[in-house]
């Protein structure tokens, strides 16, 4: 990749990115990082040997991708106070902030196209997935570019619909956490019946490693892979039972739609002025 990323925001985010691209070969020295915390600075710099600076307008000068990775409450502040160098610059700006809207961080930016996009943490392991969104103003060029980037830390699609980009988020970017949270319930539920701290948590992690492996890897969908660890009369019908009988799906979907809400919110709240 011969592009220099300057990335604005190097918290968890911008560190699995700079991890998963630098992990996919990228050079450190294409890669500069700002963040106005000292001590995330130092980490990135000591991990992976990128360019750190605690100044954004030091970090988008010689850019000519700005990966915009700090919190949706501070994207306005830090696009507007970006605006009138790169207006001079003409980077292509890729936002991963959850909810905000590309017309909205365009306005900021005063008129430059922007790609949204919402990755997930796994990128720092080279398999997230990133769902991206374009606008008319995006040209073939810009799509190209952010698809390059995303696409070294995991998989890649388009939506056509900026909205379908709050589901996204509730999906893919927000998922990692129910999986992480279904492995904390593993371990807890195996300590519980006895079994030690250690064998709990390897039994859990590795039980979700392989499931999603097969997943991943099965041309069989989830709910016939379930069918087939599901024996009738055996152990897993009695859990399964257990779990549909007090509404997990409908919980589960009830929590997805709340995600999503919150993006659309967040968009709202931070947006469109
Ligand atoms: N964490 C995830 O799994 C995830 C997944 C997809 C998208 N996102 C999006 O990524 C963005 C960052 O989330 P995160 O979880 O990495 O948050 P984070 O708090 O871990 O990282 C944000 C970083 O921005 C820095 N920062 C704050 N103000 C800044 C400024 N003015 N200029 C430059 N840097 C500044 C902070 O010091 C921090 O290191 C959010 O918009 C979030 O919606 C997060
Ligand atoms: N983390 C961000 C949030 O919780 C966006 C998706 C994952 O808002």
């Amino acid at each position: 990749m011969k592009q220099r990323i300057a990335f604005i925001g190097g918290g968890n985010m911008g560190r699995s990115l700079i991890g998963g691209l630098i992990a996919k070969g990228a050079d450190p020295s294409q890669l500069v990082v700002a963040d106005p915390y000292a001590p995330t600075l130092q980490a990135l710099q000591a991990q992976y040997n990128v360019q750190t600076v605690s100044n954004n307008a030091d970090a988008v000068r010689d850019a000519n991708v700005v990966l915009l990775a700090v919190k949706p409450q501070e994207l306005r502040n830090v696009v507007s106070s970006l605006q009138e160098q790169i207006l001079r610059t003409r980077p292509l700006l890729i936002s991963i902030a959850a909810g905000i809207l590309a017309t909205d961080i365009q306005r900021w930016a005063g008129g430059l196209p922007v790609v949204r996009c919402m990755p997930n943490r796994p990128a720092m392991q080279g398999c997230g997935v990133t769902a991206l969104y374009a606008n008319e103003l995006v040209t073939e060029a810009n799509r190209a570019l952010a698809e390059q980037i995303l696409g070294a830390v995991g998989a890649t699609l388009w939506v056509e619909r900026e909205t379908d980009m709050d589901t996204v988020t509730a999906i893919s970017g927000s998922g990692p956490a129910y999986f992480f949270l279904l492995i904390e319930m593993l371990e807890a539920a195996g300590q519980s019946l006895g079994l030690s701290p250690d064998v709990a948590r390897k039994l859990a992690v590795e039980t979700a490693y392989g499931s999603g492996f097969m997943a991943h890897e099965s041309s069989d969908s989830p709910a016939t892979l379930r069918q087939q660890v599901t024996s009738k009369g055996g152990t897993t019908e009695a859990a399964l039972k257990h779990l549909e009988a007090n509404n997990v799906r409908a919980i589960f979907s009830q929590a997805v739609a709340a995600a999503a809400q919150r993006s659309a919110q967040l968009a709202k709240e931070l947006g469109s002025t």
